[in-house]
């Protein structure tokens, strides 16, 4: 394959042509190579030095590059569709891309700074390292030092404990809960950076905004992860595009590599991930994913024709413990062992079912049919994980009220015990009239329409809701930060309020193709 020196390369051993050619307001990519000489030549060849200082000869002079634009990458949340709790018993489950995402906004600082600056505003994390200080020498050390296309599947102990120091000055003052969010997310960052950069790395801020949950089984972690991975591996120059036109298994390629990285993220976060959160946050769409041997890693499929499904994700802001509902299923399992394999069993046939129909050549995902096939097994599936003993009172009653407006099939999401649900959201037409169970019998109210109505309740009834597609695309860039011919600036990025205020302001809704995706 011949590979080069970490970050000059593609992996197919020609120069980067990454396609980041947007050259709005004077900023160049990386590869622009006519910017980048008209910047390198500036003034210093003019025929008189204009304040008076000795010219230096050309040659003898050094080349200074122009600062990189700021630029934005971004990655989806995901939730777990069919399959969870049976996939812990060897069982198929179907994982995919949620259309809520993190942003990172990358900003290039003038050379003398010589920092690297992380914030990342929803935890309240604002730190800065002098880059000179950090632990080069332990990472680029000739046994430890990785290339950007290698795979790392587990964390080096020295390296660990070489980055500590940098770690345990992060939020100092801050209350123990909050500095451990502090410390995680600083530490997938740092890793990554001493990683995949060198002492020369330009000194930067990296902005962070999520519109994601935290810690709500929504995948956060790995959404900020593959961010990370993605910007620090387009600093190195370690990726080709993504540009509209690119071959399908160069877009794999890259997505492989911004994988790899992202589960190295989620290794400092998590300590052992199954790298599925990942996979579907730098993939997108969604995955089918299988874990019979815990000794090794899983089997997972994309699912690059899963399709973009209209989803209505409720928060029912209830704390679950993941290991306690993991230890109900495992206890039901011990004393009733037939009739929890059995349920485990049926959970695997409707992974499998939904599998088949979505990978059929007849699929269609603006069929009726085929959306109904969908929901019913999703409504089945909540049964199933209800016998369980894995759902809460409050995921019953929301699945009650949206039951009653008739919009959609629910089931709860992950572990249970609290946290989400998902509506797969009948097609507009067929909304508020096949009612499902108790709520056939009620009557509507005329004056709300049934979406409207359940909004309402759900509201007073402390649930939080997202509008959210399922199954969108996967890691993206923005290069640079520009939309609608506006430049995205830090203060405006870490301002905007809400989910909201910073969607709007990056997600590019009037200027479809500012963002750039990856799509093997
Ligand atoms: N918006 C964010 N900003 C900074 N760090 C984040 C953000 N979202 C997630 N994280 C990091 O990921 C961790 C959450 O991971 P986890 O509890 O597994 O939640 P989830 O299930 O949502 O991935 C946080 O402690 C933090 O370190
Ligand atoms: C219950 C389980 O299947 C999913 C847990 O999902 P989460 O922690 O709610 O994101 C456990 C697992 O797969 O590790």
């Amino acid at each position: 394959m011949g590979h080069a020196a970490n970050g000059s390369y593609a992996s197919n051993g020609t120069p980067l042509g990454n396609g980041l050619h947007r050259e709005t307001n004077g900023h160049a990519s990386p590869q622009s190579k006519h910017v980048t000489v008209a910047a390198a030549t500036n003034g210093s060849d003019h025929p008189t030095a204009t304040n008076g200082a000795k010219r230096i000869p050309m040659h003898d002079r050094k080349h200074s590059n122009p600062l990189a634009p700021p630029f934005i990458v971004s990655a989806p949340g995901k939730t777990i569709v069919y399959g969870e709790h049976a996939v812990v018993h060897g069982k198929a489950a179907i994982a995919a891309a949620i259309s809520l995402r993190s942003y990172l906004l990358v900003t290039t600082l003038s050379k003398s700074k010589r920092t690297v600056s992380l914030k990342f505003s929803d935890i309240g994390l604002d730190h800065t390292w002098n880059i000179h200080d950090l632990p080069w020498a332990a990472f680029s050390h000739p046994t430890k030092k990785k290339k950007y296309y290698d795979m790392v599947t587990s964390l080096d102990p020295e390296l660990l404990e070489a980055m500590q120091p940098h770690i345990v000055n992060v939020s100092p003052d801050a209350k123990p809960e909050i500095r451990k969010v502090h410390m995680s997310a600083a530490s997938s960052f740092l890793y990554l950076f001493l990683s995949l950069g060198s002492e020369h790395s330009p000194p930067c801020v990296y902005a962070l905004r999520s519109a994601i949950p935290i810690g709500a089984g929504l995948g956060s972690s790995a959404s900020i992860s593959v961010c990370i991975s993605a910007a620090l591996l387009i600093q190195a120059r370690a990726l080709a595009g993504p540009h509209p036109d690119q071959m399908s298994h160069e877009s794999e390629e890259q997505l492989e590599r911004i994988n790899r990285w992202a589960f190295v993220g989620e290794l400092n976060i998590h300590g052992t991930p199954s790298g599925v959160d990942n996979t579907v946050a730098t993939n997108g769409r969604a995955v089918l994913f299988q874990r019979k041997d815990y000794s090794k890693p899983p089997m997972v499929k994309v699912l690059r024709d899963f399709p973009e499904l209209p989803l209505l994700l409720i928060n029912t802001c209830q704390a679950k413990s993941t290991a306690a509902e993991v230890a109900k299923v495992a206890h039901l399992k011990k004393r009733h062992p037939a009739v929890a394999n059995s349920i485990l069993d049926s959970i695997d046939a409707i992974t499998r079912s939904v599998h088949d129909c979505i990978t059929s050549e007849d699929f269609d995902p603006t069929n009726q049919d085929s959306i109904e096939h969908l929901g019913e097994l999703m409504s089945v599936n909540h049964g199933l994980l209800t016998s369980l003993g894995v759902s809460h009172p409050k995921l019953e009653r929301l699945r009650y009220l949206v039951d009653q407006a008739g919009v959609g099939w629910t089931k709860l999401t992950g572990a249970g015990g609290g946290g989400c649900a998902i509506t797969l959201l009948k097609p507009s037409g067929a909304q508020g009239t096949q009612l499902n169970g108790e709520a056939a019998h009620e009557p509507l109210s005329v004056k709300d329409s049934p979406m409207d109505k359940l909004y309402d309740q759900l509201a007073e009834e402390g649930f939080e809701r997202y509008e959210t597609t399922l199954g969108g695309d996967g890691v993206g860039v923005l290069y640079p930060a520009i939309i609608n011919d506006e430049e995205i600036h830090e203060d405006m990025f870490l301002t905007g309020e809400g989910r909201e205020g910073v969607e709007e302001l990056v997600s590019g809704k009037n200027d479809p193709g500012a963002w750039k995706y990856w799509r093997p």
